[in-house]
């Protein structure tokens, strides 16, 4: 089974309502991958590729800054500042089966005058690069949101009122740059991946890759099957809160990112940007079908639990 690719042009950004009939083709579409395999390419959204590569570009020349410079925006939890900031390598591991997972991030949550940022002399400055990129991914999952909620015959506004506050410190929705850094591969330690097995943990993610590669998902026969790059598309993945609320309808599917399998002794390095939406710190899981399936939960706690288990240092 493949992921499917879904055009979103008639409702991507910038474009008004479609048609009834485009809207319902567009959320048909989108729910039956969803629950088939969790996964779906969304194609012409309007983030185009040129933005992407441009977002990359400028986060690279932050990636290659000398450790003792990005400890200075070091992570930091607290209330004003919520998951912003660099995650340095050996710091996390997404499967706590296996070493830490080779790769740093750089993360933005709340868009906060408190919060420090880096000044690298780049053309937009990183800080308006990923801020404007940030409420670009934003406005395409307010969008995506609006498609999932027709799609699962709720009202239309369903999702949309349960993530009113991304940008701020009432909700933890998170733009995430990784880098992971180029390998030698007889320096790896054994088990040793780039990012280990996981599902993500709040609604859904948006996924943008360079051309490397190795980003590889579950599939329901149990097998690991390769998510490439695709030209102008966004891969979405639905996250374990949007599992739980829709009673296990829609899946959030186990995926990692593994090293390319040539013989090379080296590889080269990879960049991805991940947007994980979530909800408002305020908001109450219950299951949206009336199955009630699973009892209801505060979503920030489950968010925040998942977190903490993915600290090396914590776990
Ligand atoms: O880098 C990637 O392609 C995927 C990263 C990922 O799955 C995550 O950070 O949750
Ligand atoms: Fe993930």
């Amino acid at each position: 089974m493949s992921i499917e690719i879904v055009d979103f042009g008639s409702f991507g950004l910038g474009k008004n309502e479609p048609s009834a009939i485009e809207i319902e083709r567009i959320s048909t579409e989108v729910i039956r991958a969803l629950t088939d395999i969790g996964f779906v390419y969304l194609k012409n959204t309007g983030i185009e590729d040129q933005k992407i590569f441009e977002v990359m570009d400028i986060c690279k020349e932050f990636f290659m800054l000398p450790s003792n410079i990005k400890q200075q925006y070091a992570h930091t939890v607290d209330s004003e500042s919520l998951g912003h900031g660099w995650i340095a390598e050996d710091k996390e591991r997404l499967n706590p089966e296996r070493p830490a997972d080779l790769k740093e991030s750089f993360n933005i949550s709340a868009l906060s005058p408190h919060v420090k940022w880096p000044i690298i002399n780049t053309n937009p400055e990183f800080r308006e690069c990923l801020e404007s990129f940030f409420k670009m991914c934003q406005q395409l999952s307010v969008k995506i949101l609006e498609v999932i909620a027709l799609g699962l015959g709720l009202e239309r506004d369903f999702f949309i009122n349960k993530h009113q506050k991304m940008g701020s410190n009432k909700n933890p929705t998170t733009l995430r740059a990784l880098y992971y850094p180029s390998v030698q591969k007889s320096s790896m330690q054994d088990h040793q991946i780039r990012c280990g097995e996981h599902s993500d943990y709040g609604t859904f993610s948006l996924l943008f890759q360079d051309k490397t590669g190795g980003l590889e998902i579950l599939n329901r026969s149990g097998e690991y099957v390769a998510a490439p790059y695709i030209q102008n598309t966004v891969l979405i993945n639905i996250a374990d809160l949007l599992q739980r609320w829709t009673s296990d309808k829609l899946l959030s599917t186990v995926h990692r990112v593994v090293l390319p399998k040539s013989e090379d002794k080296m590889c080269k390095p990879r960049q991805s940007l991940v947007f994980f939406v979530d909800p408002d710190n305020d908001v109450i899981v219950t299951c949206c079908n009336g199955l009630q399936k699973y009892p209801p939960i505060p979503a920030l706690q489950h968010i925040q639990g998942r977190l903490n288990s993915s600290n090396v240092t914590k776990s």
